[in-house]
């Protein structure tokens, strides 16, 4: 019985998921168009139900508000239509809140020149669809919207007192023109408002993500190499140690620290150093492979995460194409002639140890190729 239970739970939401997919689709942005459309329906059903209201308690004829039924009837299905087609995600604004609202505001001036005596009441409804197109209309949108209904209202109330005067009187007209501009013109105001303040949230918003975008480079980056920095290469190296022990493929470390570099800021200055550093920086990019990793870990000490190198494959073979590729790449523009050299302590991630216990071991083998000679690898 319980398990029965259960299974009705977890069904009623994968049934009802499934008809929200349908119905208002996946994409984020498509649903909020939708769900925009759907809003719209339910005003014009509500409007429909008020029309078949009137028609049973005879405030009008149906032969006279057949025609706006239908436009009711039709307008959301249409716009539904169009968004669920994709036919709206070839313009900027994929509500087609512009199109929607200048089509609703028709529909109303319609429905004030058919509704007979109680056609000051559709009035609100100018007021509404206002107020709904606020929050995705930009302000010349908005202020194209409020004088589109000034101008079909004041021919639709003209063409009414003149063909209609008992029930369209002219000065009462007049009146209800004047407070429906002074209405709409200040819901206009405040969308015009809302819309600049729309803009503003949207720039902020840009900015802020460019700006943590920015703070996550200078977080992650050398500034001068533009490589990953040590922060966040021990951050990488735990990854790497977790997927490892996860069954994922082992791999190997080097420490290379440039050889008598205290010479070339000595010699050249340190803006030579500099260069030598980010020409370093640029051939270990393009001489190593494209899965290893380079960390500027201080000074003229760079750091090399060598994955997947699992014997008979030898990490060392990048290294000495770098090492081959400096010997012909001049450190500096400003000296030529000037080639750098490094060392190299080497070593293989043994299963289980802490990172430092890896990194002293590599240092200590950067040691051992600095005492013999240096310009070569010591391996681990
Ligand atoms: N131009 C420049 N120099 C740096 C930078 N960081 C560290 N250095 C210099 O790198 C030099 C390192 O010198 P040492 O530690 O004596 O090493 P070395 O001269 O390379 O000698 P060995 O490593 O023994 O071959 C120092 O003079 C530092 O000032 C930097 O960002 N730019």
């Amino acid at each position: 019985m319980a398990a029965g239970n259960e299974l009705d739970a977890s069904a009623a939401p994968g049934w009802m998921q499934r008809l929200a997919s349908l119905i208002l689709t996946d994409d984020r942005k498509q649903r909020r168009a939708i769900m925009m459309v759907l809003a719209t329906a339910a005003m014009y059903t509500v409007c429909l139900a008020l029309l078949a209201f009137g028609v049973l308690y005879a405030v009008f004829p149906v032969e006279q508000i057949r025609v706006l039924a239908v436009l009711l009837a039709l307008a959301s299905p249409f716009f539904y239509v169009l968004i669920r087609c994709g036919f709206n995600l070839r313009f900027r604004q994929t509500t087609l809140a512009f199109p929607q609202a200048l089509v609703a505001q028709s529909v109303v001036a319609f429905a004030y020149a058919v509704c007979g005596p109680i056609h000051t009441a559709t009035i609100v409804f100018l007021a509404m669809v206002t107020v709904f197109g606020m929050f995705d209309m930009s302000t010349r949108q908005v202020r194209v919207v409020l004088f589109y209904t000034l101008s079909v209202m004041a021919m639709v109330m003209t063409w009414r007192v003149h063909t209609d005067p008992q029930v369209y009187q002219g000065p009462l007209e007049l009146m209800n023109f004047a407070m429906m501009a002074t209405c709409l013109s200040g819901i206009s105001m405040l969308s015009v408002l809302v819309s600049k303040m729309r803009k503003r949230l949207r720039t902020q918003k840009d900015e802020l993500a460019r700006a943590l975008a920015r703070i996550q480079i200078v977080a992650t980056h050398d500034e001068l190499t533009g490589l990953t920095n040590r922060h966040h290469m021990i951050a990488l190296l735990g990854e790497h140690i977790s997927r490892h022990a996860r069954g994922g493929p082992g791999f190997a470390v080097a420490l290379a620290d440039i050889d008598h570099f205290k010479n070339v800021n000595d010699t050249h200055g340190h803006r030579v150093g500099d260069e030598a550093l980010i020409t370093f920086a640029n051939q270990a990019c393009t001489q190593l492979r494209s899965v290893d990793l380079v960390a500027r870990w201080g000074g003229e000490e760079f750091l090399l995460l060598l994955p997947e190198t699992k014997p008979p494959g030898d990490p060392n073979s990048g290294i000495e194409r770098l090492r081959a590729a400096l010997a012909l790449t001049p450190a500096s523009s400003h000296v030529p002639a000037l080639r750098i050299a490094f060392s190299t302590g080497l070593t293989r991630y043994i299963d289980g140890e802490a990172i430092d216990d890896m990194i002293e071991r590599a240092d200590r083998a950067l040691y051992a190729a600095k005492d013999t000679g240096r310009n070569r690898t010591v391996a681990v």
